[in-house]
């Protein structure tokens, strides 16, 4: 089981946090799900300490979202210190993250997200001053390192768990693959051996067989799903049935696909209002209709939609054009659904 501090998770999936994506909207499909942790996406703690209205929004959590990881960002002790202090304070979040994997050039120039993977001692200097000054576990997401070259993995976990990090959560690959090549699983292996504090195994994991294998292969106390979960929550549910009783459910229908994208976008709609919420849900339909036959005929029409009704209209319309095989599989997934989640 996944234990983080004191917090018990129901099962090993952990939603990875996602930038653009991770919203309490996405956030509370995946809890009902079943998801064991969700993570928020990442925070500045500038943006924190400067207090806008946007960054407010993004630090709220809804009760039934729980136990769930807000995760922050920077490259200075003093203003992460202070801004996981506010997350420590301020917010419903159970667990404080701190992002040392994020590759963007724009984030490492400020020495935040995966520089931190270049100075072990750092880290440990860093993580210490915050857990001394939060209540609340503090856990850490990292990359293996920076390069081919600067592969510290082993040594920035043990620098994390000395300082008092609550658990750690390793994507296999470094900063300069950005996302390409395959995540070398071997080294969140190597990671677990390293350290008694639990170790969350992330990259690449896209159907539950994956999950199996990393949490087989690596002996990792969690498994974090991130690309594999977008416009695919299915996943995460399918993942935890898999792991728990050996059984692979069968893949949503059409027809279920669209019920749950209107209800995120709906949800999306009472967070940020119809303006915003209706582009940014262009994205995650893209996501939910993929695989879905015939759906790249109504791609363009979604991708200029700014009204939810008329998006709900094309959702519609294009199900009803299906052929009837398309709306029901052999699998009665619409019931293991119901079973499983509670939407
Ligand atoms: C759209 C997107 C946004 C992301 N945003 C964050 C983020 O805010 N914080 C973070 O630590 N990682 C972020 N990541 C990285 C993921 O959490 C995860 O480590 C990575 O996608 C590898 O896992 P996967 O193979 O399961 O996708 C993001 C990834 C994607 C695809």
């Amino acid at each position: 089981m996944l234990k983080i501090g004191d917090i018990e998770m129901k099962n090993q999936v952990v939603l990875a946090p996602m930038a653009g994506v991770c919203n309490p909207a996405f956030r509370l499909i995946a809890k009902e799900f079943g998801t064991g942790l969700v993570c928020a996406e990442m925070v500045s703690d500038k943006a924190i300490l400067n207090g806008n209205k946007r960054t407010h929004e993004m630090l709220f959590v809804d009760e039934r979202e729980k136990p769930l990881s807000l995760q922050i960002f920077g490259g200075d002790r003093e203003s992460l210190v202070a801004a996981a202090k506010v997350v420590d304070q301020d917010t419903n979040a159970d667990i404080i993250d701190i992002n040392m994997g994020c590759p963007a050039p724009k984030i490492n120039k400020s020495d935040a997200g995966a520089k931190w993977l270049l100075d072990p001692n750092k880290i440990n200097e860093m993580v210490a001053a915050v857990v001394a000054n939060v209540s609340k576990p503090v856990t850490v997401k990292m990359r293996i390192g920076w390069d081919s070259d600067h592969i510290f993995v082993v040594d920035n976990v043990k620098a994390v768990a000395d300082a008092g990090g609550k658990a750690v959560s390793v994507h296999g690959r470094t900063r300069q693959q950005l996302y390409t090549g395959q995540a070398d699983w071997s080294y969140i292996k190597q990671a677990k051996e390293a350290v008694s504090i639990p170790v969350i195994g992330n990259g690449d994991v896209v159907t539950p067989e994956d999950a199996k294998r990393m949490l087989d292969t690596t002996g990792c106390d969690g498994v974090m799903i991130g690309r594999g979960a977008l416009g695919n929550p299915w996943m995460l549910y399918r993942t935890i049935e898999f792991l728990k009783t050996g059984q692979l459910l069968s893949e949503p229908t059409a027809e279920e696909k669209i019920r749950i994208a209107i209800l995120h976008m709906d949800r999306l709609i009472n967070l940020k209002g119809e303006h915003v919420a209706v582009r940014e849900m262009r994205k995650h339909l893209s996501w939910y209709l993929k695989g879905i036959k015939g759906s790249a005929k109504i791609k363009d029409s979604i991708m200029e939609e700014v009204k939810r009704d008329e998006m709900v209209q094309i959702l519609h319309n294009f199900l009803e054009g299906l052929p009837q095989g398309e709306l029901s599989s052999p699998g009665n997934e619409l019931e293991e659904v119901e079973q499983v989640c509670s939407i």
